[in-house]
């Protein structure tokens, strides 16, 4: 039902510097005029005066007017805007329900701008991200994707399954023309072109997925090779405690930081080892239950000694865990006892080079971490950060390998055109155009009060 008016505090809750109350609907001009009166507005004009309520003041704000359709809702939309007081915008928005709106659901001004053409799906998902987006990458993503880079992409690509379909269209209509062999010759290197373009977008996903929810870092190696000392390092701060008695580190710690933008989420671990000592031996489980929780593992070794029975206790709980694997060499400030070769011969990984004591090599940690995280981006303006997208991108591409299929083998050109009919409805799913009613409450309800 969109044809009620709606309204919410659309600022967080709490006490800030201006609070501002949302209303949209048919009524949103005659509610306004209600609780903050005036003869007309101009549209987008912001104008100060009096909101009293029989004659009591509630505060003294501002209000705008926006008519439809030239409004983030495309509905009528007022905003007021009070003075950030908790108790004061409550009284306000109270007060604007008794005039005729009603409380407005999670989401629901978004819901309405989608529901208007305002914004396709992808915007309107974007909005919700680039609102709760905790890293400077995720902002980024996602304020892409409102502006409308990948609707773009996907409406291109829509267009040339468009182009395609009226040539197979073609042939299945003029059989006595025999366009068949012809339009199969030239329309198989655009369709081909087309899968590797959905596939590469897709892929971008992974970059994608960490600009949006950060990177999980596991540091984990045997006692006293120096994995506290590198969280410092890395991190700037000094968070872990770091001695020379194996074992210092007895739980898992950790820390969030900064990398170019992108939330590493870093865990330093216990040790590992065998021991009799209850309380590691727990630190150990929790270090196992950490490696298993993150996407990288950076695997430490204490150049300054030998390669003993415990590195490859440490490496074997690594090898049976998912994590990608990044393999430092410690201590290189110390004697040096361990060459990279050698630790390439023992455990097949080349590894870099480092001293958590004084911060050699922590750069150029830092730079593989980022080439880690970045990987699979490409020169893409448009990254993937929605697993939905992802689905949607795989199937168009497999629907265009089936239409690739059929044409190849000469199967009757009217497979091609319903292969091809399928690809263009799944990424209409991106925009919007052919999804559920069910995903779209889905989406929508994810979203925060008065967005
Ligand atoms: N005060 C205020 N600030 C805000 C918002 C808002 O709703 N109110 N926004 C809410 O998220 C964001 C801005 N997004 C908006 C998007 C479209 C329109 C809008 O009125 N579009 C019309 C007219 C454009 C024009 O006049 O040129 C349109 O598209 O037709 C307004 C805000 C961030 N800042
Ligand atoms: N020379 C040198 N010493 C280091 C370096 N990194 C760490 N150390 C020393 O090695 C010892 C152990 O460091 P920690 O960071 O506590 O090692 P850990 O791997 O966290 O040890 P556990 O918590 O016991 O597993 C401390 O005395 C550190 O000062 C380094 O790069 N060079
Ligand atoms: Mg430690």
């Amino acid at each position: 039902m969109t044809n009620d008016t709606i309204a919410a505090i659309a600022t967080p809750p709490g006490t800030g510097g201006v609070a501002v109350i949302r209303i949209s609907g048919p009524d949103a001009e005659a509610v306004l005029k209600k609780v903050f009166p005036r003869d007309s507005f101009t549209h987008g004009q912001l104008v100060y005066g009096s909101i009293r309520r029989e004659g009591e003041l509630l505060d003294m704000a501002m209000a705008v007017l926006f008519y439809a359709p030239k409004s983030y809702t495309g509905e009528h939309t007022a905003e007021l805007h009070c003075h950030g007081s908790a108790v004061g915008v409550r009284r306000v928005l109270d007060y604007v329900l008794e005039c005729g709106a009603r409380p407005a659901q999670p989401g629901e001004f978004t819901r309405r701008a989608f529901l208007n053409g305002k914004m396709d799906l992808s915007q309107a998902e974007a909005v919700c991200d680039f609102i709760s987006a905790s890293s400077r990458a995720g902002a980024k993503a996602s304020l892409g994707q409102l502006a409308g880079t990948l609707k773009k992409r996907v409406l291109s690509f829509q267009d040339m399954l468009t182009d395609a379909l009226a040539r197979v269209e073609a042939v299945v209509e003029y059989p006595e023309e025999d366009l068949e062999e012809e339009t199969a010759e030239e329309l198989l290197p655009i369709l081909e072109k087309m899968q590797a373009g959905l596939l590469g977008l897709a892929d971008t996903y992974r970059a994608g997925r960490i600009a949006k929810e950060g990177l999980r870092v596991v540091l984990a190696g045997k006692p006293n090779v120096g994995k506290s000392s590198l969280l410092n390092a890395l991190t700037g701060m000094d968070r872990a405690i770091v001695t020379n008695v194996p074992g210092t580190t007895r739980d898992t710690i950790e820390q969030e930081f900064d990398l170019g933008g992108i939330a590493v989420y870093l865990t330093d671990t216990a040790g590992i080892r065998s021991t009799d000592d209850e309380i590691e031996a727990q630190g150990v489980k929790r270090s196992e239950n950490a490696i298993n929780e993150s996407k990288l593992a950076i695997f430490m070794l204490d150049g300054s000694g030998e390669i003993t029975e415990e590195d490859h206790l440490a490496m074997r709980a690594l090898k049976k865990s998912k994590a990608d694997l990044l393999v430092v060499l410690n201590k290189l400030d110390a004697c040096e006892r361990l060459s990279e070769e050698d630790v390439k011969r023992e455990f097949g990984v080349f590894p870099l080079r480092i001293s958590a004591k004084t911060g050699a090599g922590i750069d150029t940690l830092k730079q593989k971490l980022l080439e880690y995280a970045e990987q699979d981006k490409t020169a893409a303006e448009v990254l993937i950060t929605n697993e939905r997208h992802v689905f949607a991108l795989r199937r168009a591409a497999d629907e265009i390998g089936e239409a690739i299929a059929a044409m190849k083998q000469g199967i009757d050109m009217d497979c091609v055109t319903i292969d091809l009919n399928a690809a263009w409805a799944s990424l209409g799913e991106i925009t919007g155009k052919t999804v559920s009613e069910e995903i779209i409450d889905r989406i929508f309800t994810k979203f925060c009060l008065g967005k």
